[in-house]
């Protein structure tokens, strides 16, 4: 028997049990290796003449035995010598391929797509394999050589036969293992069973160039006899097929112009389980020092999974036409994880078990790419395609709301052109762009309400007062609404009619304009403000005016109201904002009554740490419910007064959608007044 060279017995027990986390990749790895003796075999016909070789007839064949527990992956590839298999299979981390490769290089051209590189993938084989027996003869040679081991001490190479030229692995699988301490057991057999060996085909191995081909089961109705009768019941035998099982071609390696739409379609639907079609379908192809393909879809409706915690966001990971990761998670940011898709490139550095990757700065640059190739995907669906857009942002607007909040608004300069909100004027979905192009001159601030129901959010009283100005308001009911508009803090506006400083500056450019220049644009900055919190410094200075007397003439009204509301507000004041309700709460600082709320759904519910709004119960002193406070406050009906400012306060925060603290002691504060 001889050796394995170097320190090779404990190298190999590396190898066999610690590279890799998962045992099933062996058979990517054999086949893996079997197309590539083919494409070194296609590779030498078409650099040489003399070879003869109908391309059709090369293939890989997968095949079991049950009974014997064989599982063996054969080719008609180039085959090995006996030199070959001491060399390649007897000295790990040798690879045939990878200097294959280098040796041909300069020739090699588009046409070869050698998988192997680090001359270790084939004993994989030993993690499902008690015995591996390897019969090669190679392309040219007239007699065959068997190599074999038990991934232990050594191997034995002897003559052998084989009728053409190839390969045949052939693995000893092993027995099924029982669990140990609550572990499940290892369950072998699902490596000598065909659909076993289809899903992993499939799953890793699908855009191998080369058919992989295995003999399945089928049934088929048998003919109807001439002279069966009425009762006649169809029968069925079952008989076996060569199937190619792979589909070869990676539909992400061709040009967009040479592929139909319904192709994408059926590719999506296929691969990534969905029963419409994507949305939108994206291909590109960088190349350069770092080339890859790749084709993203973004899908026509959210998968059922994808708010829950198990969902896990991704794109297919390929390196030469092999698949590596299934969902690689770090080619997409968390508010496109929605996105499906592949990606493909023979230059990303793989570490030697294929199952992660070696450098981020690859993965990084192919990231961003993708992520912006998202982004304009999106803007031109957004631009070209509204209503398709808007059922998309229906389904995922969130996603890219919380991706600016979460990313403490750092994310906004690519995300914010993308969100849409319900314009309370325009009574549709609008974008920030569309808002502040409609913003009339002398509007300082994006106006917004905040709440859970469209409906209601309209009717507000502090809603109508702004509209009333003449000012839209965005009505937004998502609970991330508030927060991202937070983070965000202004919202970059380009293309701005411009605002002069002076009436000389202004009255110099309406004259240019009379005379015939285009009217000067500006972009600018403009600040979120919520209508109910805070001063939206909207009263005209005649309203203004007003306001303040009615501070200072009922100074007393209003702390008396403030002393019988006691700690639910901060203080009672006279409005500025309302036009035909008699009052509102606002508050003070941050916090506006819907975050207040939003947190209260949240794990820090009901906690010290929980922060409160600043709440102040604003008047509208023109309304006649302010004249009975006043008469009250005048008769010194301290108790009336306190009635009042309890209904008041209780009844603007159902208006806000917020129950009383004490509903019972509400509605019998109204039926004491009836
Ligand atoms: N079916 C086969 N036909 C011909 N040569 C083979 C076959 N399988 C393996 N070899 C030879 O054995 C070498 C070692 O194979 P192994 O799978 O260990 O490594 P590799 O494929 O080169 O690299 P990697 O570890 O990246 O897969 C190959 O490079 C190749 O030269």
């Amino acid at each position: 028997m001889r050796q394995f060279k170097t320190e090779s017995k404990k190298l190999l027990d590396l190898m066999i049990n610690s590279i890799y986390t998962n045992k099933e990749i062996f058979l990517r790895e054999l086949i893996s290796n079997a197309s590539d003796a083919v494409d070194k075999l296609n590779f030498k016909s078409l650099t040489n003449s003399d070879i003869k070789l109908d391309s059709n007839d090369l293939a890989i064949r997968i095949s079991f035995d049950k009974d014997a527990r064989t599982l063996t992956v054969s080719d008609n590839g180039i085959g090995m010598t006996a030199e070959d298999l001491e060399r390649n299979l007897g000295t790990i981390a040798h690879s045939g391929s990878e200097e294959f490769k280098q040796e041909n290089a300069e020739s090699q051209g588009g046409d070869v797509d050698i998988i192997g590189q680090f001359g270790v993938g084939f004993y994989s084989a030993f993690m499902v394999a008690s015995k591996v027996r390897v019969v090669s003869r190679a392309f040219g040679e007239q007699t065959a050589h068997v190599w074999e081991s038990d991934g232990l001490e050594g191997y034995t190479i002897e003559d052998g036969e084989r009728a053409e030229h190839g390969t045949d692995v052939i693995l000893t699988i092993r027995e099924n293992t029982k669990g140990e301490n609550g572990e499940a057991g290892e369950n072998y057999d699902t490596y000598l069973t065909e659909w076993g060996l289809r899903d992993l085909i499939t799953r890793y191995s699908n855009y191998v160039r080369y058919p992989i081909q295995m003999m399945v089961s089928k049934s088929r109705e048998l003919p109807r006899p001439e002279d069966a009768g009425d009762d006649y019941q169809p029968q069925y035998e079952d008989y076996q097929e060569l199937e190619t099982i792979n589909s070869m071609t990676p539909i992400w390696k061709k040009r967009s112009s040479d592929v139909e739409q319904s192709d994408y379609n059926e590719f999506y639907k296929s691969t990534f389980h969905d029963w419409d079609d994507p949305a939108r379908t994206i291909s590109f192809h960088a190349e350069g020092s770092l080339e890859y393909d790749a084709l993203l879809f973004i899908p026509g409706r959210a998968p059922f999974d994808l708010y829950s915690k198990d969902y896990q966001k991704g794109l297919s990971l390929y390196s030469s036409n092999v698949m590596i990761m299934e969902k690689c998670a770090d080619l997409l940011p968390d508010y496109y994880n929605f996105v499906r898709g592949v990606v493909d490139s023979a230059d990303i550095s793989l570490n030697i078990s294929r199952e992660t990757l070696q450098q981020d700065r690859q993965l990084r640059a192919i990231a961003s790419r993708v992520e912006k190739k998202i982004t304009s995907e999106l803007k031109a669906m957004r631009d070209d395609d509204r209503e398709t857009y808007e059922a998309f942002f229906e389904n995922f607007g969130r996603g890219l709301k919380f991706g600016i909040y979460s990313s403490y608004g750092m994310k906004a300069s690519e995300l914010a052109d993308l969100l849409l909100f319900w314009s309370a004027r325009e009574n549709k979905m609008v974008t920030l762009a569309e808002y502040a192009a409609t913003m009339p001159e002398g509007q300082k601030a994006i106006y917004y309400a905040a709440g859970d129901d469209r409906e209601r959010l309209s009717k507000m009283p502090v809603v109508k007062g702004v509209l009333d100005r003449g000012y839209d308001v965005l009505l937004c009911t998502m609970d991330v609404d508030e927060f991202t508009f937070q983070a965000m803090r202004t919202y970059h506006a380009c293309g701005l009619s411009k605002v002069y400083e002076d009436e000389v500056a202004r009255e110099a450019a309406a004259k240019a304009v009379a005379d015939g220049a285009e009217p000067e644009v500006e972009d600018r900055d403009i600040e979120f403000k919520n209508v109910a919190t805070g001063d939206l410094d909207l009263a005209t200075e005649d309203e203004k005016k007003d306001a303040e007397e009615a501070t200072r003439e009922h100074g007393d009204l209003f702390e008396a109201m403030k002393e019988a509301l006691g700690d639910k507000v901060e203080k009672v004041a006279v409005s500025a904002r309302l036009t035909d309700a008699p009052a509102c709460i606002t508050t003070e600082g941050p916090l506006s009554l819907e975050m207040e709320k939003v947190l209260a759904r949240g794990p820090e519910a009901g906690t010290e740490g929980m922060p409160k709004t600043v709440r102040v119960l604003e008047l509208n002193a023109k309304h006649p419910v302010f004249e009975k406070l006043v008469a009250a406050k005048e008769a010194d009906d301290t108790e009336k007064l306190s009635l009042y400012a309890g209904l008041l306060y209780d009844q603007a925060l159902l208006v806000e959608g917020i129950l009383p603290a004490d509903p019972v002691a509400f509605a019998q504060n109204i039926c004491s007044l009836m």
